[in-house]
């Protein structure tokens, strides 16, 4: 099956030779995944394996799935080639930017044809203007919504809530979907599908196919629970609450049990259940009823730069872009802003403003703004909000500001060149020009002039860019409350920007990412975030960023690095400590950010960029391999197997050879293991290591050794039984291990000071961090938990792997050449300073202690 002309893949094959990098070059770091992939017996695809990513975000941005689905393409692609397509619903805003209509290839064009002849589904064949030029199927939904009674009725009698337009959409694009799919499927026997479904406004598909008994292997990846998201951000303390919670209720009490249901239902009817961190494996366990077979850390895709200090000069480069904004903004209001002393904060993302962390994030940067403003300090500190809301475009004041600046711009530059000309005049006579001959009498009054405009500013520099609809705005009404208005004395000031940035935009011309690169600090304390793209951009970028351990992203990252503070990654505790003790950690780490130099941040900065590495997808792609393998397995076995009854979630489909075998093997191993824990598999190579003091070790007499870490571990699901396959701290080892040795390799080739520097500040454990200056305040207690920093030291990690041999223990390994934690080191700041005000607004019940499977329950 190839989807196109071979036209149609000419140009992404020249662009896979000319900037993609070759899959078999990926780095040293993905060495290890690589062994234990191959030891799971994961087989590439082979020619007639077709695989489908299907998602509501395909060629339209909405959020997060849009990035995962847009930086996993070149992989993808590389790996499937012709035989991978997207399918989405086909959206006439954004398609004249993200979609390329093509010729379809002879063996899809009739099915598109078929589509229109048998269903009067009208589906629009192209590529996808993203980087490795995945083909999509774009649907109209338009083309079937006279058929959505039927349909909704079909699929959910009794509770269907016709008024509930999203919902309407998903029902037609799930039938249209699953009717695809069928077609593909009956026309083509000999090849083997599977269609991977994100997220529950694209998976009604995959529930038919199942009732319609369709032969197309599924995946059904939840990137964050809906009932999840609901209780959150309603102020349910959700981790301490989810066990004892009914959740068809809930849903129902919210009027969303409809949606619930089609979530919960897709969890079921999937081959393979995933979704992308522990956390929220946890969380679909209590709402979905099911635990993921695997867990899907989302990766980017990386920007390769041939030597470390092109990087900082694209923060310079966009960081000079923000720099024209602020003077636009701010000039003219008051006269003491000193761009050399000024940092670029920001949070970005989904307008959810309890979920994100929003609340946080403004009452930490209150606190800021009074340790500023009592040290005396210089330094002014601009935080962004870059959340999509509802506006009527920019307002004035701020297109003001910029339309000064820009005239103040042109007359500056005109008077430049009129008096070049007046000095050459001169010059070329044989004449000196004395400085009040140079600049004319006209040239003052244009300046005066300007000058006096740019100080006529009707108010103080908005802190919104936008003309707000809903002036009751959370955010806006936060900001009120902690009076951060950016008036004069305020070193912190305020830009909320309602809308997400594109390089067109008349006040910030920057793409995200130029964005990212142009800040010195993300923040994201989201309380809700099952796994968060934004801080992981940051890292890629190279931004340092603050985040919360309710992250799939922290969880991630805290599991692969011992120590996460001095790459640049602080990690708030939102789970065992109360807001008010998480916003004073963050103003702490806040202040002290203020308080490194230039070259200190560079070295934190060089410190980030180079664990992108663990977020490339060239190394996080395998475990798509692993769970689309599984799918595989589940969907087509080879052979039933008589020893024991289907285990598979789908009762018409029996386990086989490879990776079911191993699981069958564990399951019979189970019944010799403490019931309540759960098994990795282990390379039959491997050492066999009891991992904590609760592991069970099997006496059994096959040669697959077993280790029962207490609960790290991402767990198989083979109906009702749960048997894991990989843990994600024998994952996140293996990616550490390989960064260790990549390290290695580094450190033996010359590179530049920029990257000697921080490499070395790095292995000689060197806090990147002097000794804070003085604080304002006398209180001197230290502001980082003591346990921080060390979640690896005693994570239990059994020695899943080997190489020539040796058992791998990356973590050991790392923290060998761990240093010592500069923002953990002693601290002199405190935040009792901070405006009674400040943290009170954060309406976040008090996580005393959440009973999530993490790094920190494992220590
Ligand atoms: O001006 C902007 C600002 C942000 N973004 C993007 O917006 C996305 C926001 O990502 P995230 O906060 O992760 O998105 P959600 O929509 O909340 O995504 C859900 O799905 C993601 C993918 O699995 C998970 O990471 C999240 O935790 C989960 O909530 C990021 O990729 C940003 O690049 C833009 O494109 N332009």
């Amino acid at each position: 099956m190839i989807f196109g002309t071979p036209n149609s893949t000419f140009l992404e094959n020249r662009l896979a030779s000319s900037t993609g990098m070759p899959f078999s070059s990926a780095t040293s770091l993905s060495s290890g995944v690589d062994q234990m992939m191959n030891e799971l017996n994961i087989q590439q695809p082979t020619s007639h394996t077709v695989l489908f990513d299907l998602s509501w975000e395909v060629a339209k941005k909405v959020g997060g799935i849009y990035t995962v689905l847009k930086t996993k393409a070149p992989v993808t692609v590389e790996e499937y080639k012709s035989r991978y397509a997207l399918i989405g619903p086909y959206n006439p805003d954004t398609a004249p930017t993200e979609f390329e209509p093509l010729i379809p290839g002879p063996l899809s064009s009739p099915i598109i044809e078929n589509m229109m002849k048998k269903y009067g589904i009208h589906v629009h064949f192209g590529k996808w203007l993203v980087e490795g030029y995945p083909k999509v199927f774009l649907i109209d939904l338009h083309s079937s919504m006279h058929k959505l009674g039927e349909w909704r009725w079909d699929l959910m009698s009794g509770f269907e809530q016709p008024g509930d337009n999203e919902t309407n959409e998903t029902i037609v694009f799930g039938y249209q979907s699953a009717l695809l799919l069928k077609e593909f499927a009956e026309a083509n026997p000999n090849d083997k599908y599977i269609a991977h479904f994100h997220e529950w406004q694209a998976s009604v598909g995959l529930i038919l196919l199942k009732k319609w008994k369709v032969p197309v292997s599924t995946i059904f990846t939840t990137h964050a629970t809906l009932l999840g998201r609901y209780l959150a951000a309603g102020g349910v303390d959700l981790y301490n609450q989810m066990q004892n919670l009914n959740m068809d209720f809930e849903a129902s009490k919210r009027g969303i049990y409809h949606r619930h249901w089609i979530e919960k239902k897709s969890a079921a009817d999937s081959h393979v259940f995933t979704t992308v961190s522990e956390i929220t494996g946890y969380e679909s366990e209590h709402i979905l009823m099911r635990k993921p077979d695997v867990i899907l850390p989302n990766g980017l895709k990386l920007d390769r730069f041939t030597a470390l200090h092109e990087f900082q000069n694209l923060h310079a480069k966009y960081k000079g872009i923000l720099n024209e904004f602020v003077r636009g903004h701010f000039y003219g209001h008051y006269s003491d802003f000193d761009l050399d002393n000024t940092l670029y904060v920001f949070t970005a993302g989904r307008h959810e403003y309890f979920n994100k962390g929003v609340d946080m994030f403004l009452d930490s940067l209150a606190g800021l703004n009074k340790l500023l403003q009592q040290s005396g300090s210089k330094m002014t500190v601009v935080a962004f909000i870059i959340m999509p809301a509802a506006t009527n475009n920019f307002n004035v004041e701020s297109l003001k500001g910029h339309s000064y600046l820009k005239d103040m711009r042109r007359t500056c530059n005109t008077i430049v060149e009129a008096m070049g000309e007046r000095l050459f005049e001169a010059t070329s006579r044989g004449k000196m020009i004395s400085p009040e001959e140079l600049l004319s009498q006209e040239d003052i009054v244009m300046l005066k002039r300007r000058i006096f405009a740019l100080k006529q500013k009707a108010s103080g520099p908005p802190v919104v860019t936008h003309n707000m609809i809903n002036d009751n705005d959370e955010i806006l009404q936060h900001i009120r409350k902690i009076k951060l208005f950016n008036s004069q004395e305020d070193r912190v000031k305020i830009i909320y920007h309602p809308e997400f940035l594109t390089s067109t935009n008349p006040l910030i011309p920057l793409d995200y990412t130029e964005f990212v690169r142009g800040c010195h600090l993300g923040i994201f304390p989201s309380y809700y975030e099952p796994f968060g793209m934004t801080p992981a951009e940051c890292c890629a970028s190279g931004c340092p960023s603050i985040t919360s351990n309710l992250t799939g992203f922290a969880n991630y990252m805290s599991r692969a690095l011992p120590d996460t503070d001095s790459k640049g990654i602080f990690i708030v505790d939102r789970r065992f400590k109360s807001s008010k003790e998480t916003v004073d950690q963050m103003t702490q780490y806040l202040w002290k950010f203020t308080q490194l130099d230039r070259r200190q941040r560079i070295e934190l900065r060089n410190a980030t960029e180079k664990l992108s590495e663990l977020l490339d997808w060239r190394t996080l792609g395998k475990f798509y391999k692993t769970a689309r393998a599984l799918a595989l397995e589940r969907a087509f076995p080879p052979k039933p197997i008589s020893r024991s009854p289907s285990p598979s979630p789908s009762s018409s489909l029996k386990l086989s050879s490879g990776l079911s075998n191993a699981i069958e093997l564990q399951q019979q191993q189970q019944s010799i293991v403490t019931p309540s824990t759960t098994i990795n598999l282990i390379p039959p190579s491997s050492n066999i290591t009891a991992s904590t003091s609760t592991s069970a070790t099997s006496t059994s007499a096959t040669s697959i050794p077993i280790v029962a870490p207490k609960s790290n571990v991402i767990p198989i699901n083979t109906g009702k039984e749960n048997i894991s396959l990989l843990s994600p701290s024998s994952m996140s080892s293996l990616l550490s291990d390989s960064l260790n040795e990549s390290k290695k390799q580094q450190s033996k080739t010359p590179s530049t000071s920029t990257s000697t520097s921080s490499t070395t500040a790095a292995a000689t454990n060197k806090p990147v961090l002097s000794n804070p200056t003085p604080t304002p305040s006398p209180n001197t207690s230290s502001f980082i938990p003591t346990n921080k920093g060390s979640a690896t030291a005693t994570t239990s990690i059994p020695t899943s792997n080997t190489t020539n041999g040796k058992p791998i223990n990356p973590f050991e390994a790392l923290s060998k050449s761990n240093s010592s934690g500069n923002f953990a080191t002693t601290s002199t700041a405190s935040v009792n300073t901070i405006n009674g005000n400040s943290s009170s607004g954060t309406n976040s019940p008090v996580t005393k202690s959440i009973p999530i499977p993490s790094s920190k329950s494992l220590k």
